[in-house]
């Protein structure tokens, strides 16, 4: 299969490994020509895995146009903030209807729209889907095992991108719930920065596991009011990916966490970090999204607080604490 990923950051290098070492043509669409060299010539990419080293099958590109030739998927890895502006640049040229998948985990802050809508906005004709789960990316390119979530809307595509993805140690589980894994993969980022927090600040691990079990009801009271399955949260791109991320010293966004917690500021950690953390954008999007709908959600609204709001952490943790009791399960948890 021809295999466009879009994104020649740690994910995208990861998946692009994955599917070249089972045999697949695998095209990476960088940005930076000196990054498509290094990964031609070099075979690794020294700006964000440079210590694995990639299959020559795998071709890094910095022309759309070649990248996107007679291919018969593609994946996108690129930061959500950025990926309107990404796909706008290549919609003359992407063939249509073939399938996309956003490999993607954020929520568009000016519009509250996640990867897969704003794909569909750019490319109504082509089927769309999701890739999401626990899966670092240095992890992925080291052949660790590794289970993932792939959803489409349409079952025997599901099946069939299934079989032409999975490899013996990257195992795709498949989904319908299109809209249920990506607000998982958007609102665990927000809780691994808030567990960062509660580590950096040695609050102890019964306070780390409750942000885990109430950071799952938060994901669950926003994706059931927008229309996500119940069963998605217990799977791998909720409870999953927030095991992942909140317990990860890998995880980008636990690191912000925790180095604010530490005291750091976070211009200072967003100047030092070189990925991209997507909870700090997505805390915006979900933020603003709950404040006007009168959603009720108070990690989320706690990790604002001390990304924007320049609140001590502390302040807000005392906040979280001295909430009104209430019952465990209230609607939309429980009927
Ligand atoms: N890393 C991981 O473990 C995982 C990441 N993800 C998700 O994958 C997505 C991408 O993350 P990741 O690969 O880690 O991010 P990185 O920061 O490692 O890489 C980002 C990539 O996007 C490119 N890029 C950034 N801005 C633009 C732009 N305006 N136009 C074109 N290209 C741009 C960068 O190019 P350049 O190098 O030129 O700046 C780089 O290739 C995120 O949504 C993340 O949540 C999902 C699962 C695992
Ligand atoms: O999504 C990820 C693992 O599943 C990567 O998490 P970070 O973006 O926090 O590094």
């Amino acid at each position: 299969m021809r295999i466009t990923v879009v994104g020649a950051g740690s994910w995208g290098t990861a998946l692009g490994k994955v599917w070249a070492e089972k045999g697949h043509e695998v095209r990476l669409l960088a940005r930076r020509p000196a990054l498509a060299e290094a990964i031609n010539s070099r075979k690794l990419n020294p700006d964000y895995l440079p210590e694995i080293e990639l299959p020559e099958n795998l071709k890094a590109f910095i022309d759309p146009g070649q990248a996107l030739t007679k291919t018969e998927v593609v994946v996108w890895a690129v930061p959500c903030q950025h990926l309107r502006e990404v796909a706008q640049g290549v919609r003359d040229i992407l063939p249509r209807k073939i399938p996309l998948i956003s490999a993607i985990k954020g929520l568009e802050i000016a519009t509250f729209k996640t990867p897969v809508e704003i794909l569909g906005e750019i490319f109504p004709e082509n089927p769309r889907g999701v890739l999401s789960g626990p899966s670092f990316a240095l992890e992925v390119a080291r052949g660790l095992p590794t289970a993932v979530v792939l959803a489409f809307e349409e079952e025997s595509l599901a099946r069939e991108l299934q079989e032409a993805l999975s490899t013996s140690f990257f195992r795709l589980y498949r989904s319908q719930d299109v809209r249920g894994v990506e607000i998982c993969g958007a609102v665990k980022n927000v809780m691994a920065i808030a567990a960062g927090i509660s580590d950096g600040l040695e609050l102890g691990l019964n306070a780390r596991a409750a942000l885990i079990t109430r950071g799952l009801a938060e994901m669950m009271r926003l994706g059931l009011t927008r229309g996500a399955e119940p069963f998605t949260f217990s799977g791998l791109a909720g409870l999953g990916d927030l095991v992942l991320t909140c317990t990860g010293r890998l995880s980008r966004n636990y690191t912000v966490g925790y180095r604010l917690g530490r005291g750091e500021e976070l211009e200072e950690i967003l100047g030092s970090l070189h990925q991209v953390a997507e909870g700090v954008y997505t805390v915006k999007a979900l933020y603003r999204f709950a404040q006007g709908a009168g959603l009720e959600l108070p990690i989320t609204e706690g990790v604002y607080q001390v990304l924007y709001e320049k609140e001590d952490p502390r302040n807000v943790l005392r906040r979280l604490l001295s909430r009104p009791l209430k019952a465990e399960f209230e609607p939309p948890l429980r009927p």
